[in-house]
């Protein structure tokens, strides 16, 4: 059996359609900051990525680049201005910052109502708690593609291997709360294997490279793949050994095609869901 693959371009291409439309009908163009910080060439990459995605989906985006020297006060007052900007609905700080910085005070000082990440301790509380709110635009995109297959979550097994409060707890809680029966598993688990053999669904969110083989995977299973590594021959790959485990997988998502840009289109649905709140149109 090959697994079917759940293809992450094309279902970001249909998202992003809608956003593009919602966005159209609203008084004022969503608007999304994204601040960058240093020089790593993977978050210049990825933040290219999404400023052109706000650009196709007609969102206003402001790109702000600052030297690996800049003083922490001098970005928190940045955020102030704008977090008071009426142009912009969602800010972004992308991560990871210079040691200097500290990230939960960045994160603190963004205005929750423009905290598009769901990293804010609010949005945190209110995932927790069930109530609607700004949801982690990674493991918001991974549901999205387990609810592309079909499949339903009632009674089904879920394993998340990984418990960053940015991919891994937040993933837990939106499959808990979608009915699952979840299991975190975390770099103190003792039988990686023993869990993820009794899982439905499969969510690696490490960062290492062929952390799940084929026989850790249940034959049928939903294998959701996060993480973004090189191989030794520079090339991007997953944490899931993609040619081993999709003979064994029902389901599988590529690496690059999967999660990658579904995070972004998630940004995007969190930048029109916050302009729609902030020009009180109800959804
Ligand atoms: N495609 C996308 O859109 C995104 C991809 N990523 C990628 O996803 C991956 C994870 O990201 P992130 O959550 O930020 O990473 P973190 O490093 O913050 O978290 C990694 C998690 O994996 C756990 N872990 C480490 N080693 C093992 C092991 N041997 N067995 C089981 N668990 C282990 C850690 O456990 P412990 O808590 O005990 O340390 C930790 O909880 C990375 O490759 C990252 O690049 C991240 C964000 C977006
Ligand atoms: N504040 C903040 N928010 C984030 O959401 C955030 C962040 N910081 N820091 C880094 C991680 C990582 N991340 C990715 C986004 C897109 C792709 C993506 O588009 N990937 C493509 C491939 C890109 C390539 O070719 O390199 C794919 O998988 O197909 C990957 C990873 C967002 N993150």
């Amino acid at each position: 059996m090959t697994a079917q693959l759940i293809d992450g371009v094309a279902l970001s291409r249909t998202l992003r359609a809608g956003v593009a439309e919602r966005a159209a009908a609203l008084p004022r163009r969503p608007g999304l900051a994204v601040i960058l910080v240093g020089e790593d060439p993977a978050s210049a990459v990825y933040v290219r990525n999404k400023i052109k995605a706000c650009g196709e989906s007609g969102l206003h985006s402001v790109f702000e680049k600052y030297d690996a020297d800049l003083a922490e006060d001098v970005l928190l007052a940045r955020i102030a201005a704008l977090n008071v900007d009426p142009a912009i609905d969602g800010i972004l700080v992308q991560m990871p910052l210079p040691r200097h910085i500290d990230p939960q005070k960045v994160i603190a000082a963004i205005a929750p109502e423009k905290d598009v990440d769901g990293f804010s301790v609010l949005s945190a509380g209110e995932l927790a708690s069930g109530l609607p709110g700004l949801r982690p635009c990674t493991p918001f995109g991974c549901m999205k593609l387990i609810e592309s297959t079909g499949q339903s979550l009632k009674g089904k097994h879920a394993v998340v291997i990984g418990r960053s409060n940015t991919v891994g707890k937040p993933m837990a809680l939106l499959l808990l709360q979608a009915n699952a029966t979840v299991t975190v598993c975390h770099s103190g688990t003792a039988d990686l294997a023993h869990h993820v053999r009794q899982a439905d669904v499969v969510v690696a969110a490490v960062g290492r490279r062929n952390t799940v083989t084929a026989d850790m995977v249940k034959p049928g299973a939903i294998v959701i793949d996060v993480g973004m590594n090189r191989n030794d021959e520079g090339k991007l790959c997953g944490d899931v050994d993609f040619a081993g485990v999709r003979e064994v997988a029902g389901w599988i998502t590529p690496v690059p095609g999967g999660v990658g840009p579904m995070t972004i289109t998630m940004l995007l649905v969190n930048t029109l869901q916050a302009a729609e709140t902030a020009q009180g149109v109800a959804r």
